[in-house]
């Protein structure tokens, strides 16, 4: 039995899609205030993995122990674009106030001021009004990032948060992971394609190579 521990601990995690071995005996550690980058091909598993790790998808065999049930930061930022920002982030509280209330926007001014809140600290101060469909690709996976962080989960998962970005704005998404890490001493685990960038923001590299892990 693992014993519970702060941060994140995964241990020989196997999952079968499609009939198919995915991921074979993954175990990995990310401890609270460490960013972590995942590398790998595409279709190495990588996605498998962080869904896996969030409980989207369920495991064959293995353990995922964390502090807190993970929060996913989707790969394409998955916003609505009709809704505007500050809704798009309310939707991470959803698991505080139940669906019917957030389909009628019922949201507790507490929970409103709390997303105003997340958006400035991803840098969004004055845009919670805006639509989703008018914000440029750095500003959607910034509100992306602070729906998760609405959540309030201490592990803080991300799919390639910065595929669709132009370098500059990928750092400053990168950087900001980074700051959250160690300000809110939050596990970030992030899969990256750009190893110059994981080399520059992440604490530690991990490679999945045909599902399987190995230390970059
Ligand atoms: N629902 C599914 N059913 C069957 N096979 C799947 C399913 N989802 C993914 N796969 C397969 O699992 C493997 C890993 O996919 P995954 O999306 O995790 O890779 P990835 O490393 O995230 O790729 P990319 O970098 O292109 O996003 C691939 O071979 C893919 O075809």
């Amino acid at each position: 039995m693992l014993q519970a521990r702060p941060g994140l601990v995964v241990r020989g995690l196997d999952v079968t899609l499609g009939g198919r071995p995915v991921l074979r005996g993954v175990s990995l550690d990310v401890a609270p205030g460490e960013v972590v980058a995942l590398a790998g091909l595409s279709g190495s598993g990588k996605t498998t993995l962080l869904r896996a790790i969030a409980g989207l998808l369920p495991a064959e065999r293995g353990d995922v122990i964390a502090t807190a049930r993970p929060a996913l930061v989707f790969q394409q930022h998955a916003l609505a674009s009709r809704l505007t920002a500050r809704d798009n982030v309310l939707v991470g509280a959803l698991g505080r106030i139940g669906f019917w209330r957030a389909a009628l926007r019922l949201w507790p001014r507490a929970e409103v001021a709390a997303a105003e809140a997340c958006l400035e600290q991803v840098g969004l101060v004055g845009l919670g009004g805006r639509r989703g469909d008018r914000l440029s690709g750095g500003q959607r996976q910034r509100v992306a990032i602070a729906r998760a962080l609405l959540q309030r989960s201490a592990v803080l998962l991300a799919d390639e948060p910065v595929a669709s970005l132009d370098p500059e704005t990928a750092e400053g998404v990168l950087a900001l992971l980074r700051d959250l890490a160690r300000r809110e001493r939050l596990v970030v685990l992030v899969s990256l394609h750009q190893p110059d960038l994981a080399a520059r923001f992440a604490d530690r590299l991990l490679r999945l190579e045909d599902g399987c892990l190995r230390t970059a």
